[in-house]
């Protein structure tokens, strides 16, 4: 497997210590209001941050839960697609989405950002009216393999783009060859050079076909889309991811004047427009951190009203968690995760496409389920190499033993706290909730994959209980 510097890889620090965050300060309000630095616009003293946690406190209160990173990295390179502007709201403030709008911005993009006052009164609105570039470079999809998401939009509405291969990272190789077979299918023509995509449309733009994915991928799915709403006739997408984050982009490109049918099944059905227009989208809950949430309340048997999220959005995880014995109720203010004074059963996992569990759950319910009666086998199926947290939990004193793709962990162990190191995005926030229920001190380092998709956590979590706080680099 190759290890390419990417944003999950496991690299030194000195690699890492380039953010791409700088460029977002070009824009005309600057997301973090030039005060109160969010950990992903401060740079390079965030990519030293570490996290301390004193364990063994129950969490209860509120946490509010913002939108999708994963549905908001899909739907801005949308905005290339046309020459007015697309307003998006409840845009949560990320790392990667700083390194979205810096590409974007390269793109030729303005970027028009308040992101002050409460989540759901920020807004971005990004207006492409003129493709100026066509390149992805390197430097920004090493950090963010979205990046690779614009190139559907370019090469349908620019005829051409030039995007740096992603390579693997610390959860797997992740090829993108379904990405480009299906642009292949809908007429573009691609040459690998120097570490890069080259994407040509036809001198007569792209032909709506027939695309059948051999495999569920999000990211495929959502290129092939993008390129075929602007595509001459219809394409029909088989075999389509079915995830939240693809129907919140098929309805954004809907209220953009795309004609896509089949929203939330597994084919999609899209005849071309010749152009799509000015929108206002609203992105859809992030079901990864409701459900990372959820189980901080349950790994410290503590209570949670999740705020701003829907039931509907991660009904497996909530299966699993309701057959573990915790209590999950949706209620008009959100949803409550009750765990106090229950005793957790240990319960087997297999992550799948949506429906089925997240992948992006994974780490978060292995470490849960270190505190749980009995053992839990987690079979991991979408990625080959998305174990890193393992030994970490076990230098924790968690007791887990790999076999091929699954992990079988024997629980109601003892949980210390120790120095650990996160090496991705979920893996991170495993180590924070084991860090919860441990006793005594956990010190988690390289938390800037942290700050690639959970917002100010250590002020959240703090918020409810947690004896947890940020150690600037
Ligand atoms: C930004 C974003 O939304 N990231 C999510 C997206 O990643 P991403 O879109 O990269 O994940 P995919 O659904 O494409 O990957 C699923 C599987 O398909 C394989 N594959 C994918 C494309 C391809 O061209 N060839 C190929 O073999 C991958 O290596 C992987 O084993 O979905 C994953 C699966 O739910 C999540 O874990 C990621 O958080
Ligand atoms: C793996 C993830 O993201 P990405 O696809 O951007 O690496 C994730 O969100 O857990």
């Amino acid at each position: 497997m190759s290890h390419s510097p990417v944003s999950d890889t496991v690299v030194s620090d000195a690699v890492l210590a380039d953010p791409v965050a700088a460029p977002i300060a070009r824009d005309r309000r600057h997301p973090t209001g030039g005060h109160d630095p969010s950990p992903a616009a401060r740079g390079h003293a965030a990519t030293m941050d570490r996290i301390r946690i004193r364990g063994g406190r129950r969490l209860e209160g509120t946490i509010p839960i913002g939108g999708a990173k994963n549905a908001a990295l899909t739907v801005m390179p949308a905005a290339l697609l046309t020459d007015q502007p697309l307003t998006l709201t409840n845009v949560p403030r990320l790392a990667d989405i700083d390194s979205m709008i810096a590409l974007l911005g390269q793109l030729g993009t303005g970027v028009d950002a308040d992101f002050d006052g409460r989540a759901a009164d920020r807004r971005l609105v990004l207006t492409a009216r003129a493709i100026t570039g066509a390149t992805a470079p390197y430097d920004i999809v090493r950090k963010m393999r979205a990046s690779v998401l614009v190139l559907g939009p370019l090469l349908a509405r620019h005829g051409h783009a030039r995007v740096s291969l992603p390579g693997g990272c610390a959860i797997g190789t992740r090829p993108v060859d379904l990405h480009l077979k299906a642009l292949e299918a809908l007429g573009a023509r691609i040459t690998l050079e120097g570490g890069y995509i080259d994407a040509r449309a036809p001198s007569g733009g792209l032909k709506g076909n027939d695309i059948v994915f051999p495999i569920v991928t999000v990211g495929g799915t959502e290129n092939a889309l993008m390129a075929a709403v602007l595509a001459d006739g219809e394409t029909v997408i088989e075999n389509a991811a079915r995830e939240p984050e693809i129907t919140d982009l098929a309805t954004c490109l809907n209220a953009m004047g795309a004609r896509v049918e089949g929203l939330g099944t597994n084919t999609l059905r899209v005849r071309g427009v010749p152009r799509l227009h000015a929108a206002t989208h609203a992105i859809v809950a992030d079901r990864i951190e409701t459900g990372t949430y959820a189980l901080a309340a349950a790994v410290t048997r503590g209570r949670l009203l999740l705020e701003g999220t829907q039931h509907g959005l991660l009904e497996a995880v909530i299966d699993h968690l309701e057959e573990a014995g915790v209590s999950v109720t949706a209620t008009d203010a959100g949803l409550v995760v009750d765990a106090r004074d229950r005793d957790l059963r240990g319960v087997d996992v297999m992550t799948k496409p949506y429906p089925g569990f997240p992948t992006d759950m994974q780490a978060q319910w292995m470490a849960l389920m270190t505190t749980a009666t009995g053992a839990a086998m987690i079979t991991e199926s979408i990625f080959e190499n998305r174990f890193m947290h393992v030994p970490e939990l076990v230098r924790m004193g968690a007791d887990i033993n790999i076999h091929g793709g699954s992990a079988i962990v024997r629980g109601q162990t003892h949980l210390s706290g120790a120095q650990v190191m996160a090496t991705d995005l979920r893996a991170s926030v495993c180590l924070v909730l084991a860090g919860l229920a441990a006793e005594g001190e956990t010190i988690i380092n390289r938390v800037y994959h942290l700050d690639r998709g959970y917002e100010t956590v250590e002020a959240r979590l703090a918020a409810c209980g947690a004896e947890i706080e940020r150690l600037r680099g």
